[in-house]
């Protein structure tokens, strides 16, 4: 999956300019950036939400083979837990076989909120029940934007296994934003930079601090957020 010579603009104002990376089909893709770089608008624009250029985007899976759980996803609150992973469910041609994570996860995370209504849940409980629905569609490529907001550290670090496990184990692709660096010490991923209305960095997180010329993942992100495209 590749972006090549990709121009955005919102009326007059411009996201992306000649923007350049590559996305990796068999590791987890994270896009890192500022507040307003532009990281939403590059999964909308995966998704199709946003007409894609065609000459831009290159290799994606289409609309129907795309899960995308946006940033604030939002339902039918008189649904309880139970009825909406139904609905997602639903959604499969077939039953799906689920990772070792996903049945972590629903016996820590889920299964106690089961029977509750969505208008009923946590901030955190919501992001987490929408996570795992998202997990649970079978697609080609997996979109999760900022899945980590609002999370305790605890179950942040349960919403990674999962992720994680739809590549390792399940072999699909998946690009997600994240805004907490610090995890990005505990993953195999990909990073892709986001800044400047460029691609500023793509690669792992050694050669992100190697490039930075520093061995802290906060400096390096303070270096890197204005630099030049890659
Ligand atoms: N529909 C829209 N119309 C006009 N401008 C928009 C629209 N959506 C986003 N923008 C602007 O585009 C820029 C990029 O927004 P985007 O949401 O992609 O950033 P982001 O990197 O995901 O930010 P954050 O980390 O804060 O979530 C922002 O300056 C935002 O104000």
């Amino acid at each position: 999956m590749e972006i090549k010579h990709l121009n955005f603009s919102y009326k007059k104002k411009e996201i992306f300019a000649d923007f350049n990376a590559k996305f990796i089909g068999d590791q987890l893709n994270v896009i890192i950036g500022s507040n307003g770089a532009g990281k939403t608008t590059l999964l909308n624009l995966i998704y199709g939400f946003i007409d894609r250029p065609a000459s831009a985007m290159i290799d994606f899976p289409s609309m129907s083979n795309i899960i995308y759980k946006f940033q604030n996803m939002s339902f039918f609150d008189e649904l309880t837990v139970k009825q909406v992973i139904n609905f997602f469910k639903s959604m499969n041609d077939h039953t799906v076989a689920v990772t070792n994570a996903q049945v972590s996860f629903y016996n820590e995370i889920i299964k106690e909120l089961i029977n509750t209504k969505l208008r009923s849940l946590s901030g955190g409980e919501y992001q987490s029940v929408m996570v795992y629905c998202t997990s649970i569609m079978e697609r080609e490529l997996y979109l999760f934007d900022e899945p980590l907001s609002g999370i305790d550290s605890y179950i942040e670090n349960l919403i990674l296994d999962l992720v994680e496990s739809l590549v390792v184990e399940k072999k699909k692709k998946v690009i997600m934003t994240l805004h907490q660096l610090a995890k990005l010490n505990s993953l195999q991923a990909h990073i892709v930079f986001v800044g400047n209305k460029k691609c500023v960095f793509q690669g792992n997180l050694s050669q992100m601090l190697q490039a930075a010329d520093t061995d802290d993942i906060d400096i390096a992100f303070k270096r890197m957020r204005q630099a030049v495209s890659c």
